[in-house]
C-alpha cells in the first residue's frame, strides 16, 4: 500500500527527505513557508539549498496547511522555529510528527519530541536523527539514521515507513537520548571548527571529541538517556560526520570563528543556539559541561577563543 506523508520545511533536509521517500514510491506532500517559494519549486523543481537536485515529478508541493493530512508528518524546520509551527499548524490528532531537527529550544530548554508532547498531545511524537547531508540522502548515497519514539509500536511502523532502498532506519524508544545526542554533536562541531580553524592541530581536535563526547552523554544521562543511544548513530555517529567535515554548516561556522574571518551569513547553524541552551542548563542543574560552556562564551563574546583553550587546559587534572 502507498504510504501518504507530509514534509513539512522545504529547505536542505526537508526537500533531501521529501526526494529520497517520493522516489521509494511513497505518496509525499512538500509544505513550504512561502506562495513565492511553491511557485518557484513547481516551475523550476530545482530546490536552491541541493544545487543540481531536481524535485520528482511525483512529488507534491504547497503552501496550504489544509492540503495536508497525512498520517505521518515530518518536520524539518529549524529548532528554534519549532514551537511557533506546532501552534500555528497543528496536526489532527493520532497524527505520528517525525521531528527532523536538531537542537534544544532556547525558552524552555525541551527538545523536539519535549515541544510535540506539550503543544500536541494528541499526536505520536518522534524523532528523525544521525549522520547525514541532506545532499547525500537526495541523491541516494546510503545513509543510516536513528527513529525514536517512545512507543515502540509506532516507532516499528515509522521506521518501516521512513526506510528507504538507501535510507536505513535503526530504532529505538530512547527519544531523549536520540536528541540529546542530535542536539549536542552541534555544539562540539563548532568547538572544534575553531580548534581546526585557530591552528591548534588534529591531536587537539580528538582531544576535544573526546572530551566532548563525555559532556554530551554526562548531560543526556542526566536528562534520562540511556548509553547506548549516545553511542549510536543519534550521538557517537553524527559528532563524527558534523566535527570532521567541510560540508557541516557548525563545523564551518567555528572554523571561521577560529580562524578570525566571518561566518557566512544566512545558513542554519543550530549549534548556536544549542550552546547557549546547553550553558543555561549546565549552570541551573550544575552539570559539568565545560567545552559547551566555553562555546558559548566565545559565542556571546565574553571570551575569546585563546582565553577558552587556556581555562580548558588548566582545568584541574583528573582521572579519565
Ligand atoms: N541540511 C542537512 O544536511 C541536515 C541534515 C540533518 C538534519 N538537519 C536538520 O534539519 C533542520 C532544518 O535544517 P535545513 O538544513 O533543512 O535548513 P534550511 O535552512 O535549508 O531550511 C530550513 C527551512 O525551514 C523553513 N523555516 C525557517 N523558519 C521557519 C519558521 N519560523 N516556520 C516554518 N518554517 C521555517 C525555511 O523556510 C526553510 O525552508 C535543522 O534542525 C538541521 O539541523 C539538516
Ligand atoms: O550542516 P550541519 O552542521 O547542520 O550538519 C548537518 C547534519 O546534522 C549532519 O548530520
Amino acid at each position: 500500500m502507498t504510504q501518504a506523508i507530509d514534509v513539512m520545511g522545504a529547505g536542505a533536509f526537508g526537500s533531501a527527505l521529501a526526494i529520497a521517500l517520493s522516489r521509494d514510491g511513497s505518496d509525499v506532500t512538500l509544505w513550504a513557508r512561502s506562495s513565492e517559494q511553491v511557485a518557484a519549486l513547481r516551475e523550476t523543481r530545482e530546490v536552491a539549498r541541493l544545487p543540481g537536485v531536481i524535485l520528482p515529478k511525483e512529488l507534491r508541493i504547497t503552501s496550504d496547511a489544509g492540503a495536508l493530512g497525512a498520517p505521518i508528518r515530518l518536520l524539518a524546520i529549524p529548532m528554534q522555529a519549532l514551537a511557533q509551527h506546532l501552534q500555528l499548524l497543528p496536526a489532527r490528532g493520532g497524527t505520528a510528527l517525525v521531528a527532523c531537527c536538531k537542537g534544544i529550544d532556547l525558552s524552555t530548554g525541551l527538545g523536539p519530541t519535549g515541544l510535540i508532547a506539550r503543544d500536541a498531545p494528541g499526536c505520536v511524537a518522534a524523532v528523525l536523527t544521525g549522520p547525514s547531508f541532506a545532499a547525500d540522502i537526495a541523491r541516494g548515497l546510503p545513509t543510516a539514521l536513528t527513529l525514536a519514539c517512545a512507543d515502540a509500536q509506532a516507532g516499528a511502523k515509522l521506521q518501516s515507513a521512513l526506510s528507504t532502498e538507501t535510507l536505513r532506519l535503526y530504532r529505538s524508544t530512547d527519544p531523549t537520548g536520540a536528541e540529546l545526542g542530535g542536539a549536542l554533536k552541534n555544539v562540539i562541531a563548532i568547538a572544534a571548527g575553531m580548534v581546526i580553524g585557530a591552528g591548534l592541530g588534529e591531536s587537539a581536535r580528538a582531544a576535544l571529541l573526546t572530551r566532548g563526547y563525555v559532556e554530551m552523554q554526562r548531560l543526556a544521562l542526566h536528562m534520562g538517556a540511556r548509553p547506548e543511544t549516545l553511542a549510536g548513530l543519534s550521538g557517537f555517529g553524527d559528532m563524527v560526520l558534523t566535527a570532521t567535515s567541510g560540508l557541516s554548516r557548525n563545523f564551518t561556522f567555528g572554523r571561521a570563528l577560529g580562524a578570525g574571518s566571518a561566518p557566512s551569513q544566512g545558513a542554519t547553524v543550530e549549534g548556536r543556539a544549542t550552546a547557549r541552551a546547553v550553558a543555561r542548563i549546565a549552570a541551573d542543574q550544575g552539570i559539568d559541561m565545560p567545552i559547551c560552556t566555553m562555546v558559548s562564551a566565545v559565542l556571546e563574546n565574553t571570551l575569546t577563543i585563546e582565553q577558552a583553550t587556556a581555562a580548558l587546559l588548566a582545568r584541574d587534572l583528573r582521572e579519565e
